[in-house]
């Protein structure tokens, strides 16, 4: 254990009857940090998070929070503060007594109930709304008053379940920075589920990647995206392009007899002859030309089949000859020299040192 570790599951496993919703997690959550739990539907995320809140007990493995096996034991009897963050707000409370309520239920004072709860008010920039209704807010409003009625009782982590999924995208994208923003200044450990790649990239310090109730990879969110670990991983985050084939001996070395062509390994990619194996080059770092690079390895004949143009970025799609898809991704400027109407042949190509071999999972 990590001596800023503050959770830690341990070979933990969640069924539902005979169905295994969870299977042997092993991770770890560091003081402080921001994690994103992320996957797609299904996958048990939520279930995760509702074992650390005690909501559902592992049907095996022990969850530890700052050292202590918590499994059986539920939120209010830890000694570590634990707040679930409820987009469900009394309507039948006002603003500020929404954020009061929790201070109240721990027997606060109502001098320092108010005091406090006004101090998150303003830092969540809605006191002038302290005396409406719920019913009176927009959708971003009620999510400060539901972090701030979560925050006011200062809890040393904050749980949160795709808290901006009813957004619309570009409040989604201004509550990203409130929320990150917020878990910076106060260095309360956020957990918070997703099943948006840029709501986890965007505000995690690490990102744990599920899939089928296990673990595909944990890392930051740069390490994730550079060097998906496996085949899952880099299909989910849809930027790499992957090529499958036998390994087998080439001009001294080791190269990947795929579909698309023969590619050449890296002398230390750990593969020997014979053995089945993907490589990923992100589209960011695959390369388009006319003719074949001078020097080039790695190096697909393709044709153009679509493009799309969002901001400064450009998209092209294209398909080798067996019909396989490959997208190259650039700024605008980048394609301005090359030819890229619809059914251009061109190659793609990249270097060596950019592509690396992920696990089939
Ligand atoms: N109480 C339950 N009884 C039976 N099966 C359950 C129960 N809770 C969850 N599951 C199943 O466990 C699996 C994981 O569910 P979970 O809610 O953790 O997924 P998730 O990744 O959060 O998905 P989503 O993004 O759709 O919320 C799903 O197949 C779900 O149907």
């Amino acid at each position: 254990m990590q001596r800023d570790t503050l959770v830690s599951f341990e070979g933990v496993v969640k069924r539902f009857g005979s169905f295994v919703a969870v299977q042997k997690l092993d991770f770890e959550i560091r003081k402080g940090e921001f994690l994103a739990i992320m996957g797609s539907s299904g996958c048990g995320k939520t279930t995760t998070l509702r074992m650390l809140a005690g909501l559902e007990a592992p049907s095996k493995g022990v969850i530890r929070l700052s050292g202590k096996p918590i499994n059986d034991l539920p939120t209010w009897s830890r000694d570590t503060p634990m707040v679930w963050q409820s987009l469900a707000l009394f309507p039948f409370l006002n603003v500020r007594e929404n954020v009061e309520f929790a201070l109240k239920m721990r027997g606060v004072g109502k001098a320092e109930r108010r005091r406090r709860a006004e101090q998150w008010l303003e830092r969540m920039q809605i006191s002038e709304f302290a005396d409406r209704n719920i019913a009176q807010l927009s959708g971003g409003q009620r999510q400060r008053v539901a972090l701030a009625r979560s925050l006011v009782v200062e809890p040393e982590i904050l749980l949160l379940d795709e808290p901006l999924s009813a957004l619309d995208a570009a409040l989604k994208v201004r509550m990203q920075s409130v929320l990150k923003n917020l878990q910076r200044e106060t260095g309360i450990t956020f957990v918070y589920v997703t099943h948006s790649q840029s709501e986890a990239f965007s505000m995690a310090d690490r990102v744990v990647i599920m899939s089928r109730g296990k673990i595909e990879q944990i890392g930051t969110p740069q390490e994730i995206y550079r060097t998906p670990r496996t085949r899952f991983v880099a299909d989910f985050l849809g930027s790499s392009n992957l090529f499958s084939g036998k390994v087998r001996a080439a001009g001294g070395g080791l190269a990947l007899d795929t579909p698309a062509g023969e590619l050449r390994l890296a002398p230390d990619a750990g593969q020997t002859v014979g053995d089945t194996a993907t490589m990923t080059v992100l589209d960011t770092k695959t390369h388009l030309s006319v003719t074949v690079p001078a020097g080039a390895v790695n190096v697909v004949p393709v044709r153009v089949i679509g493009e799309e143009f969002v901001g400064a970025t450009a998209t092209l799609y294209l398909e080798t000859s067996q019909g396989q898809e490959i997208r190259v991704q650039k700024g605008h400027d980048e394609f301005a020299d090359l030819p890229i109407g619809m059914g251009q042949n061109l190659y793609a190509w990249w270097n060596p040192e950019d592509a690396h071999l992920v696990a089939e999972s």
